[in-house]
């Protein structure tokens, strides 16, 4: 008891009734005086809602799940639910038969034991003798060296929330933010490793892929592959569970690419959920075999005695084997753009021209590519309330039309503002991944300014949650190829337009200031040049990849524009980027075909034809001279960069495109002249 201050004394818990049940019905402190009902017999029930039918509470339990229904649809009319149940048995069986295969060392002859369901539900564990199963509430101790021994357990295409409870259960740094995403940390790598991308060089591959200077295909050989490969599929079956997801790659349903990702991590897992294309149940049910399989094996490191590794981080490409391992980086991103690579290799094959590009469509019809590196404003500039996304970051052109690769978006989400980016923000709920970012450890409000852990945080999101996607994500011929540069000098206008060669001569130059983060180790915002918007992802040489874009443009009657999303007003550090409304603008002007017929004039030194006005922008930022107060740094700052475009283009200078000559010529003259 404690006293209340009147002089009066209450009771601090439970038995109440006492203390506040006093002549009028109301406790004199406020509170309303509680009821309690008296039954005949004098005893208090709790009973004011009907019993549940439940004896026990482990009955209980057992009432709140049911199974999920079957989906296969009955097929022919005999047979009857037994019949049904057999098939389904069958079908499983064949799963994990697939799924043990994958999981195969391959210098063993049988692949691991595997067996559906998590291993802390006791009922999900085959009983392996009858002594066991006596036992309600025996585990088996795991060790390493008795993996034949031992099962491995698979959770197969977990759903969203399954993938929740399995990471906020195990994985730490795992929590729900207040709108419902999932928080998670990739842990010491937050951005991807170019350097540490390897692709075995083999008969074929040498001589169909890029290799040498400028190109990202760092050669490693087929044994060093099997040892890397040895040693993630070693390190995935020592663990007592993995996470197996089957999707798809690319809405062109006549290109669509088969994928297997076993993965350790409930974040990897829901992370490709998230990216790739979910199959439907009929449509996992007859998955078969996959195209292509990752082995992400990120917490374990790879062995630096092992030839080639020049660090624990390795990601290896094997062509020949469609598979891929990935060993000492848990950035999802990796798996992401592996899978991107794997397309820049398959697609060309079949003519069709993969691109590193967003994508969305007018009400009309009209289609728009969006081409930039990482944090140009693909995702930004493509994700548009007033227009449908198509898709954010990776797409195919093939004679039909545009496909997205993917069933996801992977956006930016440094200083992300509900205001700026609704649809974003939006997106940013129950099933999205978060990652890297900083909340508040109660409320778990994220505070998307702060970059303690990474400049490079991300969301990762099914592209439906953007409420005006384009399901199924494919388009016809695009109308407009409107390639972003981040430009770090401010010296590219906002807006030029492009003619064909212009188009062909930025596409393969890939210019933009890498903007911080999403590559391992860069802090600050540098000049690169990376071919086709995508240098990291390519397999093949630019100009292949470009033939095919301008053969494609010509064909289809595109526009070219290249849209400066950086500095305006001095270079970074003294200007400041341009407002993304204006850039809002100058895209709306783009696809409204308002700017096509505007007036234009020709910048000095790159040739650019510039608007002299676009509606809802200022006219004086249009030139970026007028925006500099020092007009001869601008000058010596131009002069700069166009050589720093020059000496870049030097390598491209001995490659032909097409078949004439003439574009090839063309395009070098495209460039800036000084
Ligand atoms: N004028 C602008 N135009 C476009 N984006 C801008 C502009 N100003 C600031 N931004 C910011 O730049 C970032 C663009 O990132 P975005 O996610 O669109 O990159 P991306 O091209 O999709 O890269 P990645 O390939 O890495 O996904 C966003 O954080 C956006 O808010
Ligand atoms: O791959 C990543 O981590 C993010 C991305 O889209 C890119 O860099 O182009
Ligand atoms: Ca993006
Ligand atoms: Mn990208």
């Amino acid at each position: 008891m404690a006293s209340n201050g009147n002089g009066e004394f209450t009771f601090a818990n439970g038995n109440g009734t006492a203390a506040v049940a006093n002549g009028n019905g109301t406790a004199r402190n406020g509170l309303a005086k509680i009821q309690t009902q008296k039954k005949g017999n004098g005893m208090c029930h709790d009973d004011s809602t009907p019993p549940v039918k439940a004896q026990t509470i482990d009955e209980l339990h057992s009432l709140q799940k049911k199974k999920s229904a079957p989906t296969t649809p009955i097929k022919g009319t005999q047979g009857g639910a037994f019949a049904i149940t057999l098939s389904e048995v069958e079908r499983q069986k064949q799963q994990l038969q697939s799924i043990s295969a994958s999981l195969a060392s391959l210098t063993r002859e049988t692949g691991p034991k595997v067996v559906r369901g998590d291993p802390a539900k006791q009922s999900d564990t085959p009983k392996v003798s009858s002594h066991v199963s006596h036992h309600h509430h025996f585990t088996p101790t795991i060790s390493v060296s008795d993996s034949a021994l031992k099962f491995t357990h698979v959770l197969y295409n977990l759903s969203p929330a399954e993938l929740y409870e399995q990471a906020i259960k195990y994985e730490k740094g795992s929590f729900i933010t207040s709108t419902g995403a999932l928080a998670t940390l990739s842990g010491a790598k937050t951005g991807r490793s170019p350097r540490d991308k390897r692709v075995v060089k083999d008969d074929t591959t040498e001589d169909e892929l890029w290799w040498g200077r400028g190109s990202p295909n760092i050669e490693m050989d087929e044994h060093t592959f099997m040892v890397n490969r040895e040693r993630a599929v070693d390190y995935l079956n020592s663990l007592d569970k993995v996470f197996v997801n089957d999707q798809f790659l690319n809405w062109d349903p006549e290109n669509r690419i088969k994928v297997r990702i076993v993965s350790a991590r409930a974040y990897h897992s829901l992370f490709m959920h998230n990216m790739c294309i979910r199959p439907t149940p009929e449509e996992l049910e007859n998955f078969g075999t996959p195209d292509f399989t990752i082995y992400n094996a990120g917490q374990f490191p790879c062995n630096r005695y092992t030839h080639y590794m020049t660090s624990s981080t390795s990601i290896d490409l094997n062509l020949a084997r469609r598979e891929m391992v990935i060993l000492g980086t848990m950035y999802a991103g990796e798996m992401k753009k592996g899978l991107f690579s794997v397309m820049h290799y398959l697609m060309p094959k079949r003519q069709i021209l993969s691109l590193h590009s967003g994508c969305n469509m007018g009400k009309d019809g009209d289609v728009a590519l969006f081409f930039g590196l990482s944090g140009t404003g693909k995702t930004t500039l493509s994700t548009d309330h007033n227009r449908y996304l198509i898709g954010d970051d990776e797409h195919c052109w093939t004679e039909n039309g545009v496909s997205n690769i993917e069933g996801g978006c992977y956006a930016k989400c440094i200083d992300l503002s509900r205001e700026k980016e609704p649809d974003i923000w939006n997106a940013i709920k129950f099933g999205a991944v978060l990652e890297n970012i900083v909340f508040d450890e109660h409320t778990r409000e994220v505070d998307y300014s702060d970059k303690s852990v990474t400049e490079n945080t991300r969301a990762a999101y099914p592209i439906e949650y953007i409420p005006n996607a384009k399901i199924p994500c494919v388009g016809p011929h695009p109308k407009n190829v409107i390639l972003l540069a981040c430009d770090a000098f401010g010296v590219l206008p906002p807006v030029s337009k492009l003619n064909l060669a212009q188009t062909m001569y930025h596409f393969i130059s890939g210019y933009t200031a890498l903007v911080a983060g999403t590559e391992d180790g860069i802090k600050e915002p540098t000049a690169t040049f990376s071919a086709c918007f995508g240098a990291a992802f390519i397999m093949l040489h630019p100009t292949k990849y470009a033939a095919m874009l301008a053969d494609k443009m010509l064909k289809h009657g595109a526009t070219g524009w290249l849209v400066n999303t950086g500095w305006s007003g001095g270079s970074y550090g003294s200007g400041k980027r341009i407002k993304l409304p204006y850039t809002r603008k100058i895209i709306d002007a783009i696809h409204d075909g308002s700017l096509l017929n505007a007036k234009y004039k020709k910048t000095e030194v790159f040739g650019l034809e510039i608007p002299t006005e676009v509606e809802g922008v200022p006219s004086e930022i249009l030139d970026p001279v007028n925006t500099w107060s020092d007009k001869n740094a601008h000058n010596e700052t131009l002069l700069k960069l166009a050589g720093l475009f020059k000496r870049n283009f030097e390598t491209f200078t001995n490659y032909k495109i097409g078949k004439d000559n003439k574009l090839t010529e063309e395009i070098l003259a495209a460039g800036p002249n000084f």
